[in-house]
């Protein structure tokens, strides 16, 4: 009862309908019972007595039984469904809005597939449990405490006769639960994995099909798929064994009744009437009876699905607002950064050397900032930590001064557009696209932006212009023309501190060049970090960082750069083999050389 204790901000809000749909049912269980009754005094007092009479006024108060048990039933199942609905559509919301709040770290290990099964399988299953089923199961318990109160009301030594196979049947029953509820959790999980292998291969088709694997995919699948198959055979057995066993115990009571009922009447002991109100009781009692498993059942799934439901809403933030954190004015932000001793290390590489080590850096307003660095040297760690994707381990990272770990994480992240190395695009217009950072903006403001990122020209030659559907993550578009669709998206958004992480890669040359150019003129006052392993992206930057394993292995101007034995002039006389002109120029500055030694 934990589960539904913690999910109670879900329900207990709607506590009306859970009444409504509870007692409704209740009161028509209630009500069921008085036909026994009815029965009773009709065979008692008026056909075995001859007396007919009455049987107009009995019919009739049958018919008024029969119209308020009808209401109550729909009273039971409306708010039943009313209060399922509304707190299905309470969790969704905020699971959605958890998920929203996590951090970058919980995505790092995260599966989209289980995820996905938690926000619907597993919520429809407390849907149903919450909206209908706990209405059966207390209506089973009333059932019980009323029938057998009424049965013991009539003759109470045949009762408590009767009355013996209940302990046997909870017992029956909490056995299939014990053995069903394992199950059902890794049913549950199974599921989830099942999810994720259909969602890779559909968002990793590409390379599944040119690598030709799509055999290995189909039995990858298929184990996945056995194992689900394999927990439904094994619920299916628990299931087998389950219902002979309360079939039995529930019709030998019936059997029980028949016999001791129909000597007791035979010897006076009892009326006919009593007996047959008697039997049609028990068999209005043990009829939910049967179904105890299927309400047990729905019990289970509903406890796994809230158990994986407030896993989720109660998984730590990993980076989140201090109690009093400051809120940034957008207008008064200048976008000075700082790194001071930095060092960080991913919580899931706790046994690695860190991602980023000793970083300092000193980035005053309007500054463009270039960092080059071997794949893994930890580029995209830096910026990551300017974002706040998380948090620094040693060291400060200050915002105009103020360290970012006191700035509300909203307008913190306002300040800053981020282009990242894989340019995502949501499976919406173009135009939306643009203006998914600034939802207001007008249609001269996006054409403008993608003019800046030289995406105007290819986008009007699309068929529907700005209003061209892309597919899911950009599927339909270039390399390039996705990264200038999320270069003007970025510019769109006049941030004080644009950071472009290796997003010119799959851009020619001469674009690039161009896209320099607005950046010059969007950028202007505004700082700027470029990611690159390209010198040419980079070379104009007012200090250039070079990152070799997590170090600073290098920092100063190309020309200084150049200058020095290192990786940056090792790259340059790499990229540009065929123009050692400048290298030429640039003669080795002895000093420096010795000063610094780059590892790799
Ligand atoms: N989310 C993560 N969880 C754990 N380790 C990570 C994560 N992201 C990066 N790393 C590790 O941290 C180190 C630095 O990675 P980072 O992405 O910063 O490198 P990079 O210089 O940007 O590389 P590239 O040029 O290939 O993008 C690498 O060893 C990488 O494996």
């Amino acid at each position: 009862m934990d589960i539904f204790r913690g999910l109670k901000s879900f329900y207990w809000q709607d506590k009306p309908f859970l009444l409504g749909s509870v007692l409704g049912l209740a009161a028509a269980t209630a009500l069921g019972l008085v036909y026994p009754l009815l029965l009773r005094t009709l065979i008692d007092d008026m056909i075995l007595k001859g007396k007919y009479e009455g049987v107009l006024q009995l019919a009739l108060l049958a018919v008024g039984i029969v119209i308020v048990k009808a209401i109550s039933q729909f009273v039971s199942g409306f708010s039943g469904s009313r209060l399922g609905n509304r707190l299905a559509y309470r969790m969704r919301n905020a699971c959605y809005a958890k998920l929203q709040e996590l951090s970058f770290s919980f995505y790092d290990t995260a599966r989209t597939g289980d995820l996905m099964s938690r926000l619907t399988a597993d919520i429809e299953g407390i849907r149903q449990f919450l909206g209908f089923g706990l209405a059966q199961l207390l209506n089973t318990v009333f059932l019980v405490l009323f029938g057998f109160g009424m049965m013991f009301f009539l003759d109470w030594k045949l009762t408590l006769l009767i009355v013996i196979i209940i302990p046997v049947l909870c017992f029956v029953a909490i056995r299939f639960e014990q053995q069903i509820h394992p199950v059902f959790r890794s049913i549950r999980s199974a599921v989830g994995r099942l999810t994720t292998s259909v969602q890779e291969n559909v968002t990793g088709v590409r390379t599944v099909k040119s690598f030709a694997r799509e055999p290995f995919e189909v039995d990858k699948f298929s184990v996945n798929n056995t194992e689900y198959s394999e927990r439904n055979v094994e619920i299916a057995g628990v299931w087998a064994r389950y219902f002979p066993a309360m079939e039995f115990i529930a019709n030998f009571s019936v059997v029980l009744l028949t016999v001791v009922g129909g000597w007791r009447v035979i010897e006076g002991q009892m009326t006919l009437g009593d007996l047959v109100a008697m039997s049609s009781m028990l068999g209005i009692i043990v009829a939910p009876l049967w179904t105890l498993g299927f309400i047990i059942n729905n019990y289970t799934m509903s406890k796994a699905s809230g158990e994986r439901l407030l896993e989720l809403l109660n998984q730590p933030v990993a980076v989140r607002n201090e109690e009093s954190c400051l809120i940034l004015d957008d207008e008064a932000v200048k976008g000075h950064i700082r790194f001071d001793d930095v060092s960080f290390r991913y919580a899931s590489r706790e046994d690695q050397p860190s991602a980023l080590a000793g970083f300092d850096l000193d980035a005053p307003q309007g500054s463009v900032i270039g960092i080059l660095g071997g794949t893994g040297s930890g580029k995209s760690t830096a910026v990551g930590l300017l974002l706040r994707a998380y948090d620094v381990g040693e060291g400060s990272l200050t915002l105009d001064g103020v360290d970012i770990r006191h700035l509300e994480l909203q307008s913190l992240r306002r300040q800053i557009s981020i282009v990242f190395q894989e340019s995502f695009l949501f499976s919406t217009t173009i135009k939306e696209n643009i203006s998914y950072g600034v939802p207001e903006a007008t249609m001269e403001e996006i054409v403008e932006a993608a003019k800046l990122a030289m995406a105007d020209d290819f986008i009007r030659e699309l068929p529907q212009g700005y209003d061209t559907i892309v597919g899911e993550r950009g599927m339909g578009l270039s390399g390039g023309q996705k990264q200038r669709i999320a270069i003007a998206r970025a510019f769109l958004r006049n941030p004080k501190v644009l950071i472009l992480d290796d997003s010119t890669s799959a851009l020619d040359m001469e674009t690039e060049q161009e896209i320099q150019q607005s950046l010059r003129q969007v950028m202007k006052g505004r700082t700027t970090f470029i990611i690159a392993h390209r010198i040419s992206s980079l070379r104009h930057a007012d200090e250039i960082i070079v990152l070799d394993r997590g170090r600073i292995a290098q920092r100063g101007k190309h020309e200084k750069l150049l200058r020095q034995p290192g990786l940056y002039r090792e790259t340059y006389r790499i990229q540009f083999a065929d123009r050692p002109e400048e290298l030429d120029q640039a003669p080795l500055d002895a000093a420096a050389g010795a000063e610094r030694r780059v590892t790799g």
